[in-house]
Order: structure tokens, then sequence, then C-alpha cells
């Protein structure tokens, strides 16, 4: 499933379950985009913090593995070179590729769309507010598949943790102690704030954790967060030890 997954959420994670079930794949590999070039019009979370979102999203489920081909290559990123990474690193497999049927009605307009069609499979998943209708796409290439309607986006997220406003439930928990712990989303003066102060983000009113068993967030973070025109910092020790 390819996504610019900034952040990935619970609508990415129902179609990739529903389209597992239903087409009985064996494995659903997330592939974060890197340099998602059809939005070089807003600014994109670093994709080692995508990926690293990513990989504590899909964590519990043994179906579910992320590939780093998109973010490694470097450069804009080109489904016509992730399905070619893929089959080179997969021979046997029989590819599928995932997406949503807003992305899927642009597909002509990707590069080497023809040569993509030879490579995988697609699979569009129907999404709140999109038709797939009007797209004349190619026959026998492309199918359709209805998932249960979520009406989350990365959009969204990205705004209410700009606004203050709580993303658990719309993004899995470890995914909201992530964005909480990097400084992800905040809005510019906010981050900057933080960072000249050196403390970690603090938690906003409502804003609560839905266990008992709460993290604190008032100790220094072990990496400043990010602020705008710095790159970002590796991600800390704790966070690589995500049990596979
Ligand atoms: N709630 C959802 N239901 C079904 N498909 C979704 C949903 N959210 C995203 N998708 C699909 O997953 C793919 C990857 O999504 P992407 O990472 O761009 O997230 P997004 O929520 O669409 O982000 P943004 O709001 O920033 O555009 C897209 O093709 C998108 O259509
Ligand atoms: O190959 C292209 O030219 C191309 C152009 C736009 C999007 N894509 C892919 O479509 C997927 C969904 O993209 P997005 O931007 O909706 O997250 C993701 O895997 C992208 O790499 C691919």
């Amino acid at each position: 499933m390819g996504g610019t997954f900034d952040p990935i959420h619970h609508g990415h994670l129902v179609a990739a379950s529903e389209v597992a079930v239903l087409f009985g794949l064996d494995e659903v590999v997330f592939v974060p985009t890197g340099q998602p070039w059809q939005k070089s019009d807003r600014d994109v979370a670093p994709a080692e913090d995508r990926y690293l979102m990513t990989v504590i999203a899909t964590a519990s489920n043994p179906r579910f593995s992320v590939s780093r081909v998109d973010v490694d290559r470097g450069g804009p990123t080109y489904t016509i070179d992730t399905l070619s990474d893929l089959q080179r690193q997969r021979p046997d497999d029989e590819l599928f590729f995932i997406t949503g049927a807003d992305a899927l009605s642009q597909i002509l307009s990707w590069r080497d769309s023809d040569r993509c069609f030879e490579l995988a499979h697609f699979i569009g998943v129907t999404r709140p507010g999109f038709d797939l209708g009007a797209s004349h796409l190619p026959e026998g290439a492309v199918s359709l598949v209805e998932v249960p309607a979520l009406a989350i986006s990365s959009s969204d997220c990205r705004d209410r943790v700009g606004r203050g406003m709580p993303v658990w439930y719309l993004v899995p928990d470890g995914v909201v102690q992530y964005i909480e712990k990097r400084g992800l989303y905040r809005s510019g003066a906010d981050a900057r704030a933080l960072a000249r102060e050196g403390i970690a983000p603090r938690r906003v009113p409502g804003d609560d954790p839905p266990s008992g068993d709460r993290p604190t967030y008032d100790r220094p973070p072990a990496t400043a967060p990010r602020t705008e025109g710095t790159p970002p910092e590796p991600p800390t020790t704790d966070l690589q030890e995500v049990p596979r």
C-alpha cells in the first residue's frame, strides 16, 4: 500500500486489512513515499518520521510490514520505481498496489503509468467523498473495493494537532505519542518556542491518553523537536526498540 502517511491513520489500516481479506493477500507492505512530488505545494514531515510512524502503527499485525524502498531511494517518488524495486526484492511474488480512489483517479498523470499496470494489479479503495466514476482507467487493470467508510484524513489529523485538538482514536496510540514526542505538526512558532526552551511539547487540555498507563511528556526529549529549516534528528533509541 503506497501513501505519504503524514501521519498514518486508522482509515489506511482499515483499508489495508479489508483488501488483504478480500484478495487473500499473504502480506500487506506499506510503502511510505520519500518525496511525494504531487504534494510539493506543502510541507511534508521528514520521511524518516513518516516511516517510523508507519512501523509503529503496523507492528501488532503479523501480516503488515513496512518497506523503505521509497524513503531510501531519494528524489521524487514514482510508483514505477516502487514496483520495480519490490519486484526485484520479491521476484516470485504477485504484486497488488493498494491506494485510495482519489490517488487512482490521477493515475494517468503518474510517470510510466502504462508500465505500472504491467507490474501490479491496482486496487483502489473507496473513500468518503471521492467518486471514481468519471476516470478512464484501463479495463481490467484496476479493482475497486468498498471499505468501511472512515472519514479520517492525514490533513485533518495534522490540522487538529496544529490546533491543539486530540487525535486519539483517529491514529494508533503509539502514533499519537510519536507525534507528541517529535513535536510534529505544531505551528512554526510553537515548535520554535519548544526548541528554544529545550523541553518536550506539553500536553494540551483534553488530550489524554486512553489508558491508565499514561506516558509522561514533561521530561526533556532525547532530541530537540524539529524546527523549520533544520534537518530531522535521528530517531531516539527507545523507538528503535519497537517490537517487530
Ligand atoms: N479514510 C480513508 N479511507 C480510504 N482510503 C484512504 C483514507 N485515507 C486515505 N486513504 C487513501 O490512502 C492513500 C494514502 O493516503 P495518504 O497518505 O495520502 O493519506 P491522506 O489521508 O489522503 O492524506 P492527506 O489528507 O494529507 O492528503 C491515498 O490514496 C488515500 O486515498
Ligand atoms: O508515480 C507517480 O508519478 C505518482 C504520483 C502521485 C502519487 N503516486 C503514489 O500514489 C500513492 C498515494 O499517494 P498520496 O500522495 O495520495 O499519498 C503513493 O504510493 C504515491 O507514491 C505516484
